[in-house]
């Protein structure tokens, strides 16, 4: 079964390995998963990680030279391989990068990141990730010769996100580094970790996996990315792990219920749910009522529209960490509302992003309770776009998140075969999640 992807799990010192498989120098920063503050110089800005990626697709900041700018890229074809044997190998450290989110010294920057509770807005730092796991590849595939590249780089999937850290401070810096452990032919795997001080030491908090996919100057067809050669047992290692991930991911989706019947076990839970609901006084399977302590899966639902302004843009296609922060905040007040009390988030399916979103169209999020266990809420969101011009949908993305609520939290109940294989799906979500009886309450990460 797929494992979750944003999990909260019980962190020792040393269970995370920051810059792990790395060789040597600065890239190699403590084995026991700490950094200590003086080692923080080598870091950028995270105001630099958007700047930097700027320059190098020739961006700018004002929509109308943007667009130019753009087409401008047009040019740049001619430096991309006709095969990836044309392109030198890079090693893993080669793409090593280290970020910091001074949120403890500088205040005016805080408060973009903080909640009401006075935690640190998750939604941020899925944005902070996504663009950081970007600029990580197009320094895996730096043309030494050339300030621009001649790529456009996708984020394809966020595979998954470890929380591995109580809450997050908004008054501590959060340091974040990574690089690429793994590449196909198009297509990249970047590791991520965050750390937070605390008192002199940068401390693990989150442990992330992405894939992006380079795409040529236009975004419009395939392009090949340098290859990588692991250095060390440890890279080694972790280019194996790139390359078990890539099978698991197709295994998983081979198996999904829009492919395949669900199984004996999965159809007598549906069934059984089924027969609860039937109405003992009339012999009947179309009156249904419903059990105690239990809602019906529609009146779940939660829905918001977004218009997709220029702002959040990179190669006319919308953020994909805007779109995930936009999900996330969708997803959590659904499940506060649901539940009727505070939830935290604990775990964060694989969010796949199957079509692009264009600059222009409306995003529309349909988020939903599908599961539920005891304090446990599975919400999923559905985000589909639809142009100005044209009435037809299409779906972009569907996201699956975990939450935790204050107190236990009443049954969902699917009345239609539709809402049947959501809650199925969304069982599927919640049991490969490994342990949640082992969360704990402090574990609070908030929208
Ligand atoms: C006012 C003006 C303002 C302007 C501001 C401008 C500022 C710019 C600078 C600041 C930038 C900061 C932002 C950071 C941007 C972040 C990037 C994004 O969000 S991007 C936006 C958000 N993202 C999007 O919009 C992306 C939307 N999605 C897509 O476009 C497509 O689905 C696709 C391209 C990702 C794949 O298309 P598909 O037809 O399937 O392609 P192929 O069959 O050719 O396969 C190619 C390779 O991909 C692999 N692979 C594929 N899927 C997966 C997967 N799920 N899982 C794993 N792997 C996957 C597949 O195995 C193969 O690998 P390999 O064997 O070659 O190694």
């Amino acid at each position: 079964m797929r494992r979750a992807a944003l999990r909260l799990c019980a962190l020792g010192k040393g269970q995370l390995t920051p810059g792990r498989g790395l060789t040597q120098g600065p890239q190699n920063p403590k084995k026991q998963g700490i950094f200590h503050i003086h080692e923080a110089c080598s870091s950028i800005h995270v105001n630099h990680v958007r700047d930097k990626l700027r320059e190098i697709v020739g961006a700018s900041t004002n929509w109308r030279d943007h667009v130019k700018a753009m087409e401008e890229r047009k040019l740049l074809h001619s430096f991309l391989a006709k095969s990836q044997d044309g392109l030198p190998p890079r090693r893993m450290k080669d793409s090593y990068i280290e970020v910091l989110l001074p949120l403890g010294s500088e205040p005016e920057l805080r408060e973009k990141y903080l909640t009401v509770q006075n935690t640190v807005r998750f939604g941020r730092i899925l944005e902070d990730l996504d663009s950081l796991g970007v600029l990580i590849c197009y320094m895996h595939n730096k043309i030494h010769s050339a300030k621009m590249s001649p790529l456009s780089i996708v984020t394809a999937l966020v595979d998954k996100i470890d929380m591995c850290k109580k809450s997050l401070s908004p008054e501590q810096d959060i340091k974040f580094s990574g690089h690429v452990s793994w590449v196909g032919k198009t297509s990249m795997e970047v590791k991520m970790q965050m750390f937070q001080l605390h008192g002199d030491e940068f401390c693990p908090v989150l442990d992330a996996t992405f894939v992006m996919v380079a795409r040529d100057s236009e975004n419009k067809g395939p392009a090949f990315v340098n290859p990588l050669i692991p250095e060390s047992p440890e890279e080694e290692e972790l280019f194996r792990q790139g390359e078990l991930n890539k099978g698991r991911r197709i295994a998983f989706s081979s198996t999904s219920l829009l492919k395949m019947a669900p199984s004996a076990e999965e159809r007598t839970t549906i069934h059984e749910m089924f027969l609860s609901t039937l109405d003992p006084k009339t012999i009947s399977f179309r009156s249904r009522v419903l059990p105690s302590n239990a809602v019906w899966m529609e009146n779940s639902k939660l829905k918001s529209l977004e218009i997709c302004h220029p702002q959040r843009n990179i190669f006319n296609r919308i953020f994909g960490g805007f779109l995930m922060r936009k999900a996330y905040e969708l997803a959590w007040a659904t499940a506060c509302s649901f539940g009727g009390s505070r939830p935290f988030v604990v775990a964060v399916d694989d969010i796949m992003f199957q079509k692009p979103v264009e600059v222009g169209s409306l995003l529309f999020l349909s988020s939903q309770v599908c599961f539920t266990q005891n304090n446990y809420i599975q919400v999923r969101v559905h985000s589909e776009v639809a142009s100005l011009q044209e009435k037809q949908h299409t779906t972009t993305n569907v996201f699956h998140f975990t939450f935790m609520s204050e107190k236990e939290v009443p049954l969902v109940f699917p009345k239609t075969y539709g809402e049947s294989m959501l809650y199925l799906d969304g069982q599927r979500h919640f049991n490969s999640m490994s342990g949640p009886a082992t969360l704990r309450k402090d574990y609070l990460v908030e929208p």
